[in-house]
């Protein structure tokens, strides 16, 4: 299998929010790759770092949050050195400026409340044109009304002029994204895009942005706390528990053959994969506190198997397959390679 060219490099990132209370680990050893033209979901139950993980790759962590030193966060995309990476995690603020919104963009959970609502929404993509290229307003809103028609909006030509409350909020949610790439950008992170909208309208949007990933060749980071989005959409999936990936497999593998106790207890919990008659399970205990991590793997107190050495240390990553590995101890005892740093690869 050919794999696309990486995008994104995240290593040991750490991302802290020091409290009067002492330090909030809100995101503590994340490991994990991008690639091109792959939609990469984040899953994990609310607080265990997802929205902090997106932030950071934006450079929008702001105090008391800090990205720890040794945090790397290397993009790939369009930067003066390819092959060394731009560390987004250092970068200077006009770096990331330069980042943000030309080589990444972001759209959110409330499409609603993330457009201006004084002004019409062509206003608002023309203005993203213009701030990013040099070119005309007329040549702008033409890229707009073309924009507006690729993310499935008819008379575009007629909707350009409204305001965003004259919409619903599915229309508004393919504005946010016409927006978003209306810099063609490289990496497209989507943060619970669906969870304001109804079902039906749900399944379009993320249609939608199945649709544009193949057009443009864009990557998408999906982060989400639903398993039914993740087997919709996307092409690889890391589970996050308290701050950290704990398992991270393309998707097929991943609901055919899940390893990591958190995870399989998330399936469990899923209606749609639970077999008929029998009880969805629920993860028994609740997520720790990021101010008082445990010495050990996180998921230990609420696991079904934990044993002596999980409250011990933290355990490493195992390959299970092709790009699938596991934090977990119930398989560092199995004869797999056993990594540090995680380059999940072939
Ligand atoms: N400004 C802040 N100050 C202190 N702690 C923060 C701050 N912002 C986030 N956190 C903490 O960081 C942790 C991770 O939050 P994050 O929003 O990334 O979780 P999430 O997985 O995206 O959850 P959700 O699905 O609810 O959005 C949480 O424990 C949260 O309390």
């Amino acid at each position: 299998m050919s794999i696309n060219k990486k995008i994104l490099r995240v290593e040991d990132l750490r991302v802290y929010f020091h409290t009067k209370k002492g330090d909030s680990k809100a995101v503590d050893g994340n490991h994990f790759t991008m690639y091109e033209n792959e939609t990469l979901a984040i899953v994990g139950e609310s607080g265990c770092g997802k929205s902090v993980t997106a932030m950071s790759i934006l450079g929008l962590v702001s105090e008391p949050g800090e990205i720890m030193p040794g945090s790397k966060i290397i993009y790939m995309g369009n930067v003066d050195k390819p092959e060394d990476g731009l560390n987004l995690a250092t970068a200077t603020d006009e770096q990331l400026r330069d980042v943000r919104g030309n080589e990444i963009s972001m759209i959110f959970q409330e499409p609603m409340t993330s457009l201006n609502p004084v002004f019409t929404v062509g206003d608002q993509i023309i203005e993203n044109i213009t701030i990013h290229e040099s070119v005309s307003k007329e040549e702008a809103r033409k890229r707009a009304i073309d924009l507006l028609g690729q993310v499935g909006i008819s008379r575009p030509e007629s909707i350009i002029d409204n305001y965003p409350f004259q919409l619903s909020g599915g229309m508004c949610q393919r504005v946010m994204i016409a927006m978003a790439l209306s810099c063609n950008p490289k990496l497209l992170i989507a943060d619970e895009p669906t969870t304001a909208l109804d079902v039906t309208i749900q399944a379009q949007i993320l249609t939608l942005m199945n649709q544009l990933k193949e057009k443009f060749g864009t990557s998408i980071m999906l982060i989400t706390h639903d398993l039914g989005v993740v087997a919709q959409v996307a092409d690889h999936v890391n589970v996050m528990y308290a701050g950290k990936v704990v398992e991270t497999a393309p998707v097929g593998e991943l609901f055919k053959n899940p390893k990591h106790p958190y995870t399989v207890g998330l399936m469990h919990s899923m209606p749609s994969l639970a077999t008929e008659g029998e009880r969805l399970a629920v993860i028994k205990g609740t997520v720790p506190n990021p101010l008082y991590l445990p010495k050990g793997c996180h998921f230990a107190d609420r696991c079904p198997h934990v044993m002596p050495i999980c409250r011990e240390k933290q355990p490493k990553a195992t390959k299970i397959a092709s790009r699938h590995r596991v934090w977990c101890f119930l398989y560092e005892q199995e004869e797999v390679v056993q990594e540090e740093i995680v380059e999940v690869e072939a």
